[in-house]
């Protein structure tokens, strides 16, 4: 997968770097770019916003720049092939699972990320025809800008990139991938010492019962996910923890 990134902070784009985003480019699972929008801002002052037409806090992020970087970035890829472009925005459609799911199919995705209040509406309107355009929102609260939701979408898409993760299992139980456990909070979890300041881990998962643990897992699940987030509840199909237990 070909990776862009068009964006006034190259620097908060740095964790693409490390952990697991650094490992797949080492390995060369993903080609990351990260451009400097500035470098199509050409007044002295390499402006890149501007105060709302009819006005309101804020600033907008001025069109010109962004055409000029995105024709550059579009014309630099060898083939005929078209990225998904992807603006993060708080107005956006929700990022959930299923969407990075959608995302990582993609060869090539172009993120867009930029201040709270936006992008003049011109640039989303001048690729709209062209490319396929997801306008996505990591949740509702408020960001200075779009950096830490590329970060967070790059991490959720790349880990589902074959060859990113070693164990490929480890997608199996997550929180919100398909399957009996699907839409359910995961559970506590515990590692050795079996006892650590008087605490002890819960027995059954010491019992090597991997019936007992599977069940006790599900219930814990469900206890968490009800406490924390009982809007997941109704989505879960009780059906499936019976086949999912049938199969361990
Ligand atoms: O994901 C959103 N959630 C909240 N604030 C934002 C600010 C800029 C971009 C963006 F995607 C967002």
């Amino acid at each position: 997968m070909r990776l862009d990134v068009i964006t006034i902070f190259p620097e908060y784009l740095e964790p693409l770097n490390v952990s697991l985003v650094g490992k797949a480019r080492a390995a060369g699972l993903l080609d990351v770019r990260v451009h400097d929008l500035r470098q199509w801002a050409h007044d002295r002052h390499r402006t890149v916003d501007d105060t709302p037409y009819g006005g309101g806090p804020g600033m907008v992020m001025k069109p010109g720049p962004w055409g000029e970087a995105l024709d550059a970035v579009l014309a630099s890829a060898p083939g005929p092939e078209r990225p998904v472009l992807v603006v993060p925005t708080p107005s956006g459609r929700p990022f959930t699972q299923a969407l990075a799911g959608e995302l990582s199919e993609a060869p090539w995705l172009v993120f867009t990320p930029a201040r709270y209040e936006g992008i003049d509406r011109r640039v989303i309107e001048e690729y709209a025809g062209r490319l396929d355009v997801r306008e996505v929102s990591i949740g509702d609260y408020v960001l200075a800008g779009g950096e830490a939701p590329v970060l967070v979408m790059v991490e959720a898409i790349a880990r589902l990139l074959p060859g990113v993760l070693g164990n490929a299992e480890s997608h199996r139980d997550d929180s919100f991938a398909p399957g009996a456990m699907a839409h359910l909070l995961e559970g506590p979890v515990f590692t050795k010492p079996p006892e650590w300041r008087g605490r002890e881990v819960p027995e059954v998962l010491v019992s090597g019962h991997h019936g007992r643990i599977g069940r006790w897992r599900r219930d814990e699940a469900l206890r968490r996910t009800s406490a924390h987030r009982p809007d997941l509840i109704e989505r879960t199909d009780p059906a499936a923890f019976d086949r999912r237990d049938r199969e361990t």
